[in-house]
Formats: C-alpha cells, sequence, structure tokens
C-alpha cells in the first residue's frame, strides 16, 4: 500500500454542525504531519476520516490513491492511537499484544517487548489497573510496533511526565529513521514537537488555514521588533499576524519573507529579528489577521 493520503472537499456534518468545511489537502507518503489547532476544529474528525474509520459527510479520501472505507489491506497498514481508551479494560498487555500481532501485518513483537521494558510496563498488567500515563504508554507501544505504513497519533501522551514524553519523541525519531513511514501527529504540545515536524497543517473552525514544511514556515514568519516608528516603514506590504506595544517600543509578529538587505537595514536601525514558535504562530494565525501597515 502507498501510504499518501488525498481528501478531496471533505466536509463533516454532526446533525447541524459543521465540523469540516470542504478540507482539501494530500499527504505524501513518508513524512511526519503535525496537525495542529485549537480545541473543537476538527483534527479528530478530519484524522478519523483520512484514515477510513469514518466515512464524511461530502467529499472524497483516498489511501494509496484507493477509497480506504472497510478495506482490511488498508487498515491493517494503518494504526489509529486515541486520546485515551484505545483498549478494553479487562485486557492485560499479553493479551493486547497477541491481538496486536495478528491484527498488523508489520507488527514487530520484539521491539515491543524492547519498548515495554522503557515504559516500564509488564506483560501481565491488565489496562484497568494502569495510570493515564502508563494506558497512553501502552498505546504509543502499539503505535510504535505495528510499524504502520500509516500510524496517527491523536493526543497520545494524556498523563504522561515531561520525561515519558521525552522518551516517547526520541522514540518516534529513532524508529521513523530506521522504519520510515507515514506519521501523523495531533498535538497542543506544539512547542514540545514541532523540531519533529516536516510539515505542519493548521486547522481553524473546520478549515485548513495552512499546510506547509516546518523549515518553510520558519524561514517566513518572524517578531520583529524595537521603537515603533522604525518599525513602521519595514510592515508595509507584509501581513501582520499580531502586535504587541510597551511603551514606545513595539513587537510585531509578520508573516512575510526577508532578504539579507532587509534584514542588514533592519539592524542598521537598531530592530530586532527573531523566529516566530510554531505554538505561537498557530495562536497568532487563528486569531484574527490583519494586512498591511495600517493597523
Ligand atoms: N459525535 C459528534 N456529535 C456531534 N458533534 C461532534 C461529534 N464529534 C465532534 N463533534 C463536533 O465537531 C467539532 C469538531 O470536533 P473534533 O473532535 O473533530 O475537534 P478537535 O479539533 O479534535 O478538538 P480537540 O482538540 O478538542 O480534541 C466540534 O465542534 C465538536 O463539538
Amino acid at each position: 500500500m502507498s501510504a499518501s493520503i488525498m481528501c478531496s472537499d471533505v466536509t463533516k456534518t454532526y446533525r447541524s454542525a459543521v465540523a469540516l468545511d470542504q478540507v482539501s489537502l494530500t499527504l505524501e507518503e513518508n513524512k511526519i504531519y503535525g496537525l495542529l489547532g485549537r480545541n473543537g476544529v476538527g483534527k479528530t474528525s478530519l484524522l478519523h476520516i483520512m484514515s477510513g474509520q469514518m466515512y464524511p459527510s461530502h467529499g472524497d479520501v483516498q489511501i494509496g490513491g484507493k477509497p480506504p472505507f472497510e478495506k482490511p489491506s488498508v487498515l491493517e497498514d494503518l494504526c489509529f492511537v486515541k486520546e485515551s481508551n484505545n483498549f478494553m479494560k479487562n485486557l492485560n498487555v499479553k493479551q493486547i499484544f497477541h491481538i496486536a500481532r495478528s491484527f498488523y501485518k508489520k507488527w514487530d513483537q520484539n521491539y515491543a517487548l524492547e519498548l515495554l521494558e522503557t515504559f516500564n510496563l509488564t506483560l501481565k498488567q491488565k489496562v484497568k489497573t494502569m495510570s493515564k500515563g502508563m494506558e497512553s504508554s501502552l498505546g504509543i507501544i502499539i503505535g510504535l510496533a505495528s510499524r504502520a505504513s500509516i500510524t496517527i497519533f491523536d493526543e497520545p501522551y494524556i498523563g504522561m511526565d515531561a520525561a515519558a514524553r521525552q522518551t516517547f519523541y526520541d522514540l518516534l525519531i529513532e524508529d521513523y529513521t530506521e522504519h520510515p513511514r507515514t506519521l501523523i501527529l495531533s498535538t497542543h504540545l506544539i512547542d514540545e514537537l514541532s523540531k519533529i515536524f516536516e510539515e505542519v497543517l493548521i486547522m481553524d473552525q473546520g478549515t485548513l488555514l495552512l499546510q506547509e514544511k516546518t523549515d518553510a514556515l520558519r524561514n517566513t514568519s518572524y517578531y520583529l521588533q524595537g521603537p515603533k516608528e522604525k518599525l513602521s516603514p519595514f510592515l508595509r506590504e507584509k501581513t501582520v499576524l499580531h502586535r504587541e506595544s510597551l511603551g514606545s517600543e513595539e513587537t510585531v509578529a509578520v508573516q512575510h519573507s526577508l532578504s539579507t538587505e532587509e534584514r542588514q537595514q533592519m539592524k542598521q536601525e537598531g530592530l530586532t529579528v527573531s523566529a516566530i514558535p510554531i505554538q505561537k504562530l498557530m495562536i497568532h494565525l487563528t486569531s484574527q489577521q490583519k494586512k498591511g501597515e495600517a493597523l
């Protein structure tokens, strides 16, 4: 199966509520995508639809050029780790591994056992005796050891402490390097994960606001800081996402590439230029956007 995903004009309505409004996108295989957006903007709905687990109300979805719905050949090579309730509470880890082994065609049992040790879990442990963080770790183990060509993590780390989350990120990169696959992570912990994403998708109110390579995003969005009157000429023809004043000083978030000359001119004027962290950029982008200097 080619692990590319295509959504064309995907709309999802729940009764009268529009959760997704004509979303079109293409995800190439063997890349790491970050799906970002505020609460309730449609991320989980989109992930369910693009993985063939839920039909859209309108629009078309294809995995590897074919509709994914109710196709065992797609499902056995696709792993979806949800925020919670991934497992029946009465099962123990051994039973869950057994099911995973029979379900996922690329399941790696030795790797799963290795990960179990890393996350301090045992085969005998029942899901109902696990803390939230332990259950999340188990979800992550299944996601990684499935080695599925498309692996989706939808906020998979609830209850995990910072150290355990870091272990997850390190393992993800390490295993992806050895076994490339299409990874999609929906997350609110953007700054923790932004280094990992090759491409970022930002959603707002049921629509896809932006899909961009993370490096390109970093090269086209900046904070400019300095005295208001000195900043002002540099803001013409640039998209201003946000501005904050402190006395005569101003910090302005702009979305625009900067030429070397422009950077030098800014430096001469005593202005500072710094990168906008992706999390901040998402917040600015999903707030009201304004264009040009007249703000
Ligand atoms: N089963 C459902 N029935 C009715 N409305 C739903 C259902 N599932 C989702 N919605 C609504 O659809 C919209 C999108 O929800 P969705 O869960 O896809 O967003 P999300 O971006 O994943 O949110 P979060 O970040 O909070 O998890 C929300 O307004 C939500 O209330």
